[in-house]
């Protein structure tokens, strides 16, 4: 039997973590905290945490095959030179949409950096809607547009035979999957795989484990679950003493524990004294399966 254990291993009071990534290299976990403009990596020997600010929100970061990293800040593509703070602007989205900023990203099995724009919240998912489109950044810095008409763009990954890939708009409510050619970047064929029950509240960041199975972190649902996306259905929830789950990705030793973030924005004050750790990155481990090391973008 297995014996999950829930520890919050780094109290930083995020106003909203996100985008967890495990670096191997350096043992560390690197996450954001989109509206502090924060890129955080906290390595698990010392357990030390760096934070660069940047000079809008940053949703995203990824790890780069040249070294340092990229990140979607604001509507850009940016690569991030963890040396010495500095960004490179790679590409531009959204332009004419002056409210717009990029939301979750990941990169593919080919090394092209997928993510997604919203309109700015006025509140946790309460914004203008349709606004946002699921963009990737290629090795060569150029961008290809798959879609309009989204929402909250979030959790993204591929299956382990690269054929599928996986989605979420958030306020559908539902777990996506395209069909996807790894050779062009081309996505078609979009149907839904699950749907979420209303207790699990709002899917947000999503990762893969060994088994092809998806694990979607539920905002305000205060859980991870894991999914049969063959079957359409739920296999497991584990639940965390925080409401405001984001996302999560393996990582450590063999990629067999799982890191979740989440948000402390949104919690009222009797929510923050119930909810301490709100706003800290959670480990789970004993989950009994691992998970895939990210792929790094290659431009
Ligand atoms: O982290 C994200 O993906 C969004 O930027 C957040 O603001 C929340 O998760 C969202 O409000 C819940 O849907
Ligand atoms: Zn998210």
């Amino acid at each position: 039997m297995s014996s999950i254990k829930i520890e919050c291993v780094l109290r930083e009071n995020c106003h909203c973590g996100e985008s967890p990534v495990w670096e191997e290299a350096s043992n560390s976990l690197l996450f954001v905290d989109i509206p502090a403009k924060k890129v955080c990596r906290w390595d698990s020997l010392s357990k030390q945490v760096q934070r660069v600010t940047v000079d809008a929100p940053v949703s995203s970061v990824a790890l780069r095959q040249l070294g340092g990293y990229v990140a979607t800040v604001g509507t850009k593509f940016c690569a991030l030179n963890w040396e010495d703070q500095s960004t490179v602007v790679l590409a531009t989205v959204d332009k004419e949409k002056k409210n717009n900023r990029f939301n979750d990203g990941k990169v593919d099995p080919a090394g092209r950096y997928f993510a997604g724009t919203m309109a700015e919240e006025t509140a946790p998912a309460v914004l203008e809607r349709r606004q946002g489109s699921l963009y990737s950044l290629f090795p060569d810095h150029h961008v290809e547009k798959y879609f309009d008409q989204v929402d909250i763009s979030n959790g993204l990954d591929w299956s382990l035979d690269h054929k599928i890939f996986y989605y979420i708009d958030s306020l559908s409510y539902s777990v996506d999957a395209f069909d996807y050619d790894l050779q062009t970047g081309k996505i078609s064929n979009r149907r839904s795989v699950y749907k979420l029950e209303k207790e699990e509240q709002i899917p947000d960041g999503m990762c893969i484990d060994v088994e092809g199975k998806l694990w979607v972190a539920c905002y305000n649902g205060g859980r991870v679950i894991r999914l049969d996306p063959e079957t359409g259905k739920r296999l497991q929830t584990v639940k965390l003493p925080v409401d405001k789950t984001t996302s999560c990705c393996f990582g450590g030793k063999d990629y067999s524990e799982m890191y979740v973030t989440c948000a402390r924005d949104g919690l009222d004050s009797k929510g923050l004294l119930q909810q301490p750790e709100a706003g800290g990155i959670f480990k789970i481990t004993g989950l009994g399966v691992k998970g895939i090391p990210p792929y790094p973008y290659t431009g």
